[in-house]
């Protein structure tokens, strides 16, 4: 039988992975099959055909086509044409929510602000559409004008991940949308369903409205294709969110044929809480960092250094929280839940594994520390104390509810130490201390692409850039001027003189 939250969002259960435009989903039938598990229960939620090889051709033959229109139609329309996707998205925000919830294992309130997310990045988007501005400068020739301006950059190509299964879509497609650019996203195998009640959300409002097709969309059952989308000399940009491994081989194959990727990948963040931080605020926004989406988030917090004179005390309180949390797992898509499973049972075994070097590298367990006796990728949220920050279980980002809480004596000794992991995306301080927090976000203080007070690591607003440094790939997306990767700069000279002035003062006498 359909599950009801499929029913509500006119899936059914089987359905085509492939938009191909024009209004047609394909009919291959014969490029795998991808069965999208509920991590609750492990039932299989329904069956989604993989796109073909000749699937791909036609989608890139046609956003190809679809660009040279879209390049032409001024933003401000284009904005409208996105607005139109966010109203579609608030109208289904509570089932879409609740399918990301289903078939990723978040809660629902996290499922509905994800969709939220989306709606926010359309609004954000809506206004970029009439501020795309580049700069004019003073030319040193005389009668000439110099200016710059962003031009639609052509297809990009998302590749997402699963644990943000349709906001990172948003992010791009809704900002690219304005710029100009046609999307073509390749979601995550393990959750395909979001992506596509995405799409025919989004796709149907674009129609109703009397706008093109913007926004295609395939499914890849292994990696194949995938790989073909990455080396495409077709697709300019290549926005891709996943782990670090993943991404570094992006990264390398799109430079190699001189395209432009923007990658955002891994994170290992930490909080520090310093001897005048107000607990009140610190446990709570550590707990939601460490455990909320069951530590799946990208800015999940794993790491905490807290000074040793205030160390017993936040242990004690942050053990109880997670006490309080453990009563409140199960399914995500019930919003008395604060926390549901992990995504797949590949995710369990990762958190075993970590728990297991934790313990063998000298590590103590402070409070979780295994799975739940029942059915779905249900764990305990976990504290571990006693290992170094350099400890290799440390520096890994595993994907799953582990905090590893160590003290430290100076400031200066904390910044270096949640400094030293390869990557670099989100930190935190809490301290009521001026000259703390403004050495935390010094030229000398966090090296991450996020630096917060008195917030915690995750959650980031949409009006920000986010992303971040070193092993987390350096690629911004969201807010403020991200815009900039999704199109092409140009720098224009015009001269309205009767002279042929050279720069530099150079003399070509002819
Ligand atoms: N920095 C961020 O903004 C951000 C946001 C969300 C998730 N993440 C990271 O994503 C990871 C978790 O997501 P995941 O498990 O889905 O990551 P993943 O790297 O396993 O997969 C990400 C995407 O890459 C695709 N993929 C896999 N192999 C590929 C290949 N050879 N060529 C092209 N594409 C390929 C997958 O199908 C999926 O769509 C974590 O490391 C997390 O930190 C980062």
């Amino acid at each position: 039988m359909t599950h009801p939250v499929l029913t509500a969002l006119g899936l059914s259960e089987v359905e085509s992975g492939t938009y191909l435009g024009n209004g047609e989903w394909s009919k291959t039938r014969d490029a795998g099959v991808i069965e999208p598990v509920n991590p609750s229960n492990g039932e299989v939620l329904g069956k989604v055909h993989a796109s073909s090889q000749a699937d791909y051709d036609l989608i890139l033959e046609r956003a190809q086509a679809a660009f040279k229109v879209w390049r032409t139609t001024p933003a401000p329309k284009r904005g409208e044409a996105i607005r139109l996707c966010a109203d579609a998205l608030r109208k289904h925000k509570d089932a879409l929510g609740s399918l990301v919830a289903l078939e990723m294992g978040k809660s629902k309130p996290e499922g509905d602000g994800e969709v939220q997310e989306m709606i926010d990045i359309g609004e954000f988007a809506v206004g970029l559409s009439r501020q795309l501005y580049g700069l004019t400068m003073h030319s040193e020739r005389p009668g000439h004008r110099m200016y710059e301006q962003y031009q639609p950059l052509g297809i990009v190509g998302i590749i997402s991940a699963f644990n943000f299964p349709v906001a990172v879509w948003a992010w791009n497609s809704f900002l690219a949308g304005v710029c100009g650019d046609i999307c073509i996203w390749k979601p995550s195998p393990k959750t395909p369903l979001s992506a596509i009640a995405s799409m025919k959300i989004c796709n149907e409002a674009l129609k109703a409205g009397g706008f093109p097709d913007i926004f295609f969309l395939f499914n890849d059952g292994g990696t194949e294709l995938a790989q073909t989308f990455v080396d495409d000399k077709r697709i300019p940009l290549i926005s891709f969110t996943g782990s670090t491994k993943v991404g570094r081989m992006v990264g390398e194959r799109v430079a190699r044929r001189m395209g432009r990727s923007l990658l955002e990948l891994g994170g290992n963040n930490a909080i520090i809480v310093d001897p005048s931080a107000d607990l009140k605020l610190a446990i709570p926004a550590i707990a939601f960092g460490a455990v909320g989406t069951a530590g799946q988030r990208c800015t999940t917090t794993r790491r905490l250094f807290v000074h040793e004179s205030i160390y017993a005390d936040v242990l004690a309180k942050l053990v109880a929280a997670y006490k309080q949390v453990e009563k409140k797992i199960g399914d995500p898509t019930d919003p008395a839940n604060l926390m549901g499973p992990l995504n797949s049972s590949d995710a369990v075994d990762a958190y075993l594994d970590a728990v297991a070097k934790a313990q063998a590298a000298g590590g103590k367990i402070e409070t979780g520390g295994a799975r739940i006796d029942r059915p779905g990728n249900f764990v305990l949220p976990t504290i571990v104390t006693g290992l170094a920050n350099s400890a290799e279980v440390v520096q890994t980002e595993t994907f799953a509810p582990i905090l590893y809480v160590m003290k430290y004596s100076t400031l200066d000794e904390a910044i270096e130490l949640q400094n030293a992991v390869p990557q670099g995306l989100s930190s935190s301080i809490f301290t009521t201390d001026l000259r703390a927090a403004e050495q935390f976000l010094s030229s000398a203080g966090s090296d991450c692409g996020i630096a917060n007070v008195n917030i915690g690591t995750s959650g980031a607003e949409i009006g920000g850039a986010f992303g971040g440094e070193k092993d987390t790939g350096g690629g911004r997306e969201s807010g403020s001027d991200a815009w900039k990767v999704y199109m092409r700069r140009q720098t224009n000279t015009i001269n309205y003189s009767n002279a042929l002035p050279l720069a530099q003062g150079i003399k070509f006498d002819l």
